[in-house]
């Protein structure tokens, strides 16, 4: 029987690319070939403002790209719990919290106990999941880069990467000039917990990225098949990012 999971991708979002809606794809499609988990959902996270990279634009203008870039997709949800808290949070609190309340929900009796509010990011057809007994897993979804942020000198606690592989697991998708599988044997943590790591390989390359996407807007490039039109559109309308409209 295959494993219920969601895939929650956290990130800046600044602004939504294409591959960051591909990322979903080509996990789910992978996952579902492979045969050992039944993919429910995807949910995207943007961070808070006080996370505090340089570029960042307000949570409110990234959550509105992304519900734009989502229209039309019926298994990705947008969370806005994680911008809606006080400050920011670590990644495995959001796993944790999301994960907590899909299960409660599932468990809770006439889902009494849920707030509307937590509903809009859980798939449409989480109820079909309700009085199974099957706990689902939410599972981190990331590009090659955020494995290898695990890496960087006290950035990410041991502990939470401990819990975020062991407790919930990683689905990772290849990115250029990174090597994942090799990032895995360097490091003892996420050898012990290879089991929950699925690589998927990314064999159309790009190298799309948001900060580039930014360079281009900022001189007036066009980035049109790069993001949803409506994002573009959006951008311009809101004068983001040094954008000045010469065409989509
Ligand atoms: N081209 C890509 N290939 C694979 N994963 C990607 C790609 N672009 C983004 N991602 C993944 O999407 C998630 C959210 O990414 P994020 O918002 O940081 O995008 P980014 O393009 O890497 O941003 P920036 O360039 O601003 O650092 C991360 O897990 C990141 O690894
Ligand atoms: O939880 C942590 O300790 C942690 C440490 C560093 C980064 N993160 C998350 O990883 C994501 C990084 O995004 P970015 O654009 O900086 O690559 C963002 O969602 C952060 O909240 C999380």
């Amino acid at each position: 029987m295959r494993t219920p999971v969601i895939l929650l991708a956290c990130g800046c979002f600044n602004p939504t690319t294409n591959m960051h809606l591909r990322m979903f794809e080509i996990a789910r499609d992978y996952l579902h070939r492979m045969g050992q988990y039944e993919v429910v959902g995807g949910i995207i996270s943007p961070v808070h403002d006080a996370y505090g990279k340089k570029e960042l634009v307000s949570a409110t203008h990234r959550l509105n790209m992304i519900k734009l870039s989502l229209q039309g997709n019926e298994w990705v949800k947008l969370s806005d719990w994680e911008s809606r808290q006080e400050t920011w949070t670590r990644t495995r609190q959001i796993l944790q919290y999301h994960q907590n309340q899909i299960n409660a929900y599932l468990k809770s009796e006439n889902n009494v106990d849920i707030n509307e509010d937590e509903l809009k990011w859980m798939p449409d057809n989480i109820s079909r999941y309700c009085g199974t007994n099957q706990g689902i897993i939410v599972k981190l979804l990331c590009g090659a880069d955020l494995l290898e942020s695990f890496g960087t000198p006290g950035l990410w606690a041991d502990d939470d990467i401990e819990s975020i592989v062991g407790q919930h697991g990683l689905i990772v998708i290849t990115r250029c000039n990174m090597n994942p599988t090799e990032f895995i044997y360097n490091s003892d943590i996420l050898t012990k917990y290879m089991a929950n790591i699925t690589i998927v390989t990314e064999w159309i390359r790009n190298e799309i990225s948001s900060t580039k996407i930014r360079r281009a807007l900022r001189r007036s490039e066009s980035v049109k098949y790069l993001i949803p039109d409506i994002v573009i559109e959006y951008i311009h309308k809101h004068s983001l990012y040094g954008s000045q409209k010469t065409h989509l």
